[in-house]
């Protein structure tokens, strides 16, 4: 998983998968965000696999206490389940919980199930500079198998900083997934993965955003595959 770009439609509802089936290659499903999340995924037949995400409060998420680790290990035994979100602050004991071995123990349960780790980090309110937000690619690479870092960009160079760091990470060797939040980075959704992040994020329904920027599902279809194909011409 995560060999090359996977486009995840966002979602607190899987009965929305079938529209999101023609422009995404994944469902990130937003356990935090929906009604009954254990139903839905027992009720869930759809095409496209399922990358679960159950996002702490403490992390910009809805999920409010530790039994969203309980509800993650049941989610990764679902068959069409293939990566499970941590955030790194929990799985390097810093978050203000202290959940490290919670976040550890998922880690370990879903490399027993074959389900793929996304460590994650999130800034709502800014972008660091470049040296930092290399070291957090780095950490979030080395605790997962894929490092995801989202921070805010307030102004273009933000944005700048952002693609530096991924072409950086993925030089180095790292696999990682880059984008940033609000209007001033949106852009770096679109060509991040011309500079290696593998994963991009959009709601299934342009009115749902599960973050602030996010283009709709099939404009981002378009504008990755677009670049993507652009590149490899040109590195051929
Ligand atoms: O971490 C991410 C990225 C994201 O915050 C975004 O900016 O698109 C959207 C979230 O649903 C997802 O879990």
């Amino acid at each position: 998983m995560f060999e090359e770009f996977v486009l995840a439609a966002s979602t607190g509802d899987l009965s929305a998968e079938p529209r999101a089936r023609e422009a995404a290659d994944a469902v990130e499903f937003r356990m935090d965000l929906a009604a009954d999340p254990l139903d839905q995924l027992a009720a869930y037949d759809g095409a496209l696999p399922l990358v679960v995400t159950n996002r702490a409060e403490w992390e910009g998420g809805e999920a409010a206490d530790l039994g969203r680790y309980d509800a993650l290990a049941e989610a990764i035994a679902h068959d069409a389940v293939v990566a499970v979100d941590v955030e790194l602050a929990a799985l390097r004991g810093n978050a203000p919980t202290g959940e490290r071995s919670h976040a550890t123990a998922l880690r370990e349960s879903a490399r027993e199930e074959g389900v793929s780790v996304i460590a994650s980090v999130h800034d709502f309110e800014s972008t660091p500079e470049v040296g930092t937000l290399s070291d957090l690619l780095a950490d979030a690479a080395s605790e997962g198998d894929v490092g995801k870092l989202a921070t805010t960009a307030n102004a273009r160079e933000d944005a700048l900083a952002m693609l530096r760091a991924t072409h950086e990470a993925t030089a180095a060797g790292h696999r990682v997934a880059t984008m940033c939040m609000g209007e001033p980075g949106r852009h770096t959704r679109a060509v991040a993965p011309v500079y290696g992040s593998r994963i991009g994020y959009a709601p299934v329904d342009a009115a749902d955003a599960t973050a602030p920027g996010q283009y709709p599902l099939a404009t981002l279809r378009g504008l990755v595959d677009g670049l993507l194909e652009t590149d490899a011409e040109a590195d051929g």
